[in-house]
C-alpha cells in the first residue's frame, strides 16, 4: 500500500525521515525522499534542517517489484516537482503514455496540468481523469501540496505546530494528527490554501481497518485496534465449536483474536511467533514469502489441544496454510479457523497488490473448498452482515463484492495492472 509524508517549515528533513520509520509497516520494498534546496527540488536523503521535504515507503502495485521509485522527479518547461503517492491508477497510460509505472504518469500529468493551467485547475483536471485511487504530496515551488483521494480510499492527516506543518498517511506518524477529508487539496507555503477537488462519497478502505493500518492509528475518528477487537468479538457471537485455547497469526491479526478469546472466556496463547526481522510477509514480493522462514511453532501451548486460529484475512493463504501445518505437526488436535473479514474473493485495484482473481485463494471457491485447501479441520469468516455493521457505510467493500466506487471492468482493469515481471 505504501506511505507518504511531507513536512514544511523548521527541521523538515528530519521530521519527513522519523515519519517514514513510523510508516514502514506500509511497505518495506524500498523508501525514498525529496528535499527543496534553495528553491530546487533534490531527491536522496534531506538535511536535518531543509524547509521542505517528502518520504515515501513503497509497497509496489504498478512497476518493478522491490525498488524504491517515489518521489518521482519530473520537470516540465520551467517547472520542477517531486510527487509520492499511495494508491493505484488503472488508467495511468490514459493519464502519459510515456510512464513506465502509475506513479511516474501521475507526477508527469501533475506537472504539465500545473503548468499549463495553474495550481487549482490543474490539479482538479488531474483527479478528473484518475480510475482508481491517490492520495499524494508534492513538492513544488510554491511549498508542499497534499491531496486526500476523492473517494477517501487511502488515508491521509495532517498534524500543525509552531515549527510548520507534518503530512502523513496514518495518524501514528503524527502527534495530534487529524485526518483530511475525501477530495481536500492543500498547498502549504508562504502561503496557505486549501481547495476541494471533486470529492466523492467516502469510501475508506476496509483492508486499512482489518490489516494495512497500524493499530495506534485513527482512521474515520476510530482507533484501528478497537475496530480489530470488536471484529473478533463479533466473529466469536456464532461460535458453534468448542476449544481449549485461541492463538492467532501474528502480528495484525493479534486484536481480532484479543476480542474473539474474550467473548468466549478462553486464553490467548501466543503460540505462533514471528520472526520480527521477517516484516510482513503478504506486502513483500512474491518471491519473498516464505512463512516457513518467518514463522515458528511453541509445541508447549497447543499439543493435545483444540486450537481457534484467527487471522484477520485470508488473501492468497499463503500465512494459514503454512501455520496450519505448523500446529498439527506440533500436535494440536483440532484446528479451527477464524477470519476476521469475510472472503476476499476479487481484485483491488485502489492499492494493495491482489490485483488478478486467480491469486485469490476464495476466487471462485466457497467455504468448504477454501478449508480443503488450507488443511483447516473447520473454517469460518466474520458474516458480511456483522462486518457492515462494525465497519459502516463509508467503507470500500470492493473485494468482497466485486462492486467497484467507479463501476471498474474487472477484466480490463486486470489487463491493464498485470505485472509481467512477478
Ligand atoms: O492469505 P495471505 O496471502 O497469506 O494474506 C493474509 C495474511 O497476510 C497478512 O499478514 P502479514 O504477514 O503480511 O503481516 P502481519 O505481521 O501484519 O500480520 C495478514 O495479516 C494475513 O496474515
Ligand atoms: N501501494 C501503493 O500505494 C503503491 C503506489 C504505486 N502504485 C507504486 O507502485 O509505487
Ligand atoms: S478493494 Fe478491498 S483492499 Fe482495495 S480499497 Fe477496497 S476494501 Fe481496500
Ligand atoms: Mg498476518
Amino acid at each position: 500500500m505504501c506511505g507518504i509524508g511531507a513536512a514544511w517549515g523548521k527541521g523538515a528533513g528530519a521530521a519527513v525521515v522519523k515519519i517514514g520509520l513510523w510508516l514502514s509497516h506500509r511497505g518495506h520494498e524500498g523508501v525514498g525522499y525529496a528535499y527543496l534546496e534553495n528553491g530546487a527540488v533534490k531527491l536522496g536523503k534531506p538535511p536535518e534542517d531543509t524547509q521542505a521535504a517528502l518520504v515515501h515507503v513503497r509497497y509496489s502495485t504498478s512497476g518493478p517489484y522491490g525498488v524504491s521509485l517515489q518521489p518521482v522527479y519530473v520537470k516540465y518547461r520551467d517547472l520542477e516537482i517531486a510527487v509520492a503517492f499511495n494508491g493505484t491508477i488503472v488508467n495511468f497510460r490514459q493519464l502519459d503514455n510515456t510512464a513506465s509505472f502509475d506513479g511516474e504518469a501521475l507526477a508527469k500529468s501533475l506537472a504539465r496540468e500545473m503548468w499549463e493551467r495553474g495550481v487549482v485547475e490543474g490539479v482538479q483536471e488531474v483527479y478528473k481523469r484518475i480510475v482508481g485511487a491517490a492520495s499524494l504530496v508534492a513538492l513544488t515551488p510554491w511549498g508542499i501540496l497534499a491531496v486526500r483521494d476523492p473517494h477517501g480510499i487511502r488515508p491521509l492527516a495532517l498534524s500543525h505546530d509552531i515549527d510548520g506543518v507534518k503530512i502523513a498517511s496514518e495518524t501514528v506518524a503524527l502527534e495530534n494528527g487529524i485526518e483530511l477529508a475525501p477530495g481536500i487539496a492543500i498547498m502549504y507555503g508562504d502561503r496557505i490554501s486549501t481547495w476541494k477537488i471533486d470529492p466523492k462519497p467516502m469510501r475508506l478502505c476496509a483492508l486499512e481497518y482489518v490489516y494495512f493500518a497500524h493499530p495506534a492509528s485513527k482512521l474515520g475518528g476510530r482507533l484501528v485496534a478497537d475496530v480489530r477487537k470488536a471484529l473478533g468479538r463479533a466473529l466469536a457471537e456464532d461460535e458453534t465449536e468448542e476449544g481449549d485455547v485461541v492463538t492467532y497469526v501474528p502480528e495484525t491479526a493479534r486484536h481480532a483474536a484479543l476480542g474473539f478469546a474474550k467473548r468466549l472466556g478462553l486464553e490467548v496463547v501466543d503460540a505462533v511467533v514471528k520472526n520480527r526481522f521477517s516484516g510482513r510477509l503478504f506486502i513483500r514480493p512474491p518471491s519473498e514469502r516464505k512463512p516457513e522462514e518467518a514463522f515458528y511453532v511453541v509445541r508447549d501451548f497447543i499439543e493435545k489441544k483444540r486450537v481457534f486460529l484467527i487471522d484477520d484475512s485470508l488473501i492468497r493463504g499463503t500465512n494459514i496454510k503454512a501455520i496450519i501445518w505448523m500446529l498439527k505437526k506440533a500436535g494440536a488436535t483440532k484446528v479451527h479457523v477464524r477470519i476476521a473479514s469475510p472472503p476476499i474473493r476479487w481484485p483491488c485495484f485502489y492499492g494493495m497488490d491482489f490485483q488478478k482473481r486467480t491469486e485469490l485463494v476464495a476466487w471462485g471457491r466457497d467455504v468448504e473448498e477454501v478449508r480443503e485447501i488450507i488443511g483447516a479441520d473447520t473454517l469460518r469468516y466474520i458474516s458480511m452482515e456483522k462486518f457492515r455493521a462494525i465497519l459502516g457505510d463509508v467503507v470500500c467493500y470492493s473485494c468482497f463484492t466485486g462492486v467497484y466506487p467507479h463501476g471498474i471492468d474487472i477484466d480490463w482493469a486486470e489487463r491493464e495492472l498485470s505485472r509481467n515481471f512477478k
